[in-house]
């Protein structure tokens, strides 16, 4: 839209600019009014501006609280009707509608006023030279004359245009010094990869982990999160993370992919400080099971290899290693016209699991609305076991599944991860029950240490203390 303002408005800026002199070249009497002609219009387009730039930032702000309600009611339509509060959303949709409104007939109006004061301009000069042609009309070609009029008359519509634009301008211009601060000013994340310094590809082999004396703090402003932490996770450990809600566990897991960098401190992979490689080739790594899976739009297949690397039987039996393929099997069953879709090997080979009515190409809605949030934590599990990374992270991964299933997962994990680290923050403790370690956290602090037999023994420990409030001893 900027460019076609700009475009516009050197147009009219052009033809004004043109007019005026043509005028004033062939009548130079009338430089006596356009002079001040032209400072009464640089007023009054002053004025103008002001007022439309404010108002149009105001219609800007009403417009996005419109927009916000608009999709977050799109995205909250079914509690919206299981509540049966359709008429409250509908009222207040047309008091957000009702309020842009007001800004958007107050621009409305500006520019009519603006369009009455500068038509009456523009029509003094047209009068000017129409009455100086007749005055010396014996002096002039009448040629001529007629060629000043015909521009003179189109000179009220260029003069409006012309400050409108530039108005129009100027707020678009708001968006782009918007995209330069965010472009230019604001902090980025270190480099994707650094050439000289690339891990091998084997790179981490055993998941072996050393934390020195790591402090994190989400920007200067807040309070330190993890306070000089330091730990020794051994190749192939299955570490539990536990700690009263707020203590730093996610802060801790996350550091390991450097969302925030930390503090001070150091984190050792295989022998490779983070901080010195490249985020790609960090990230890349390690896996994570995150709290709040995210699955995109797309199908299970799109989801599970979104880079195509794996064939339909891999993926299948990453979904029946975690449980999902019943689930697909009962709710996504393969309609003749889709088989039709399917490869023919995938069909015709008796031992592939697509024969048994499964659909990796079934359909994942916007941010997988269609299934449930542990349905989505299993299917994020399926893609871990795809990337058989040696470091895996599990942020709650299991905290929505039930108690049976958690534990079944907890048996594949240790089953197929058995050469991978795993380190699992979980509320729920029978999750990390059978781990080989349990770090407590406290405080941004680690305040126990050892394996759950250990600290099950202490009488004085938190772990124990935990362990019990939840009913487990
Ligand atoms: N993006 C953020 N910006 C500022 N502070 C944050 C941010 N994320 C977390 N914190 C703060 O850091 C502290 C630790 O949060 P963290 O999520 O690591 O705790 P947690 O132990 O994982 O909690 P939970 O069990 O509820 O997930 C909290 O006080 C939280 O308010």
């Amino acid at each position: 839209m900027l460019s076609e303002s700009c475009r516009i408005y050197f147009h009219s800026l052009a033809n004004v600019i043109g007019t005026s002199l043509l005028i004033s070249v062939v009548f130079l009497w009338s430089l006596v009014v356009l002079i001040p002609l032209l400072i009464t219009y640089y007023y009054t387009a002053l004025y103008f501006r002001v007022t439309y730039r404010e108002l149009k930032r105001l219609d800007s702000i009403l417009r996005s609280h419109l927009y916000a309600h608009f999709s977050e009611t799109l995205c909250g339509l079914s509690t919206i009707r299981a509540y049966n509060v359709q008429d409250q959303f509908l009222r207040n949709n047309e008091n957000f509608m009702d309020q842009e409104n007001r800004a958007y007939f107050l621009m409305a109006a500006t520019i009519r006023w603006l369009c009455v004061r500068l038509g009456i301009i523009a029509s003094v000069l047209i009068y000017c030279a129409s009455l100086l042609s007749v005055i010396q009309r014996f002096e002039i070609e009448p040629a001529i004359i007629g060629f000043v009029l015909s521009h003179a008359m189109s000179l009220p519509d260029d003069v409006i245009r012309c400050v409108r634009l530039f108005a129009e301008v100027e707020a678009n211009m708001n968006s782009v010094e918007r995209l330069v601060h965010y472009s230019d000013n604001l902090e980025s994340e270190a480099a994707l990869i650094i050439p000289e310094n690339q891990p091998s590809l084997s790179w981490p082999a055993k998941g072996e982990i050393t934390i020195e004396n790591l402090t994190m703090q989400y920007g200067s402003e807040n309070p330190t999160v993890l306070k000089d932490i330091t730990v020794h996770i051994k190749a192939s450990e299955k570490v539990g993370i536990v700690g009263r809600t707020g203590c730093g566990k996610s802060t801790l897991a996350t550091s390991f992919f450097r969302f925030i960098e930390q503090t001070s401190g150091k984190v050792i992979i295989d022998g490779i400080d983070i901080t010195t490689i490249g985020l790609k080739d960090l990230r890349t790594k390690i896996t994570i099971i995150p709290q709040e899976p995210v699955l995109f739009n797309g199908t299970i297949r799109s989801n599970l290899d979104p880079f195509n690397e794996y064939d339909d039987a891999t993926l299948w039996n990453a979904l029946q290693t975690c449980l999902m393929a019943d689930k697909i099997d009962q709710d996504y069953c393969l309609e003749p016209d889709e088989k039709a879709l399917l490869p023919a090997n995938l069909l015709n080979n008796s031992s592939n699991p697509l024969q048994t009515e499964i659909n990796l190409y079934s359909l994942v809605k916007e941010c997988g609305i269609n299934f449930s949030h542990g349905q989505k934590q299993l299917i994020a599990l399926a893609r871990a076991l795809l990337r058989k990374s040696k470091l895996i992270i599990m942020d709650e991964a299991t905290a929505n599944l039930d108690h049976k299933t958690d534990q079944l997962i907890q048996n594949i994990i240790r089953e197929m991860f058995g050469k991978s680290t795993i380190i699992t923050i979980a509320h729920r403790l029978r999750t990390v029950i059978n781990y080989d370690r349990i770090l407590v956290m406290c405080d941004g602090r680690i305040v126990e240490d050892d394996s759950p037999y250990v600290l099950l023994q202490n009488p004085k420990s938190t772990f124990r203390e935990m362990c019990k409030s939840s009913n487990m001893i």
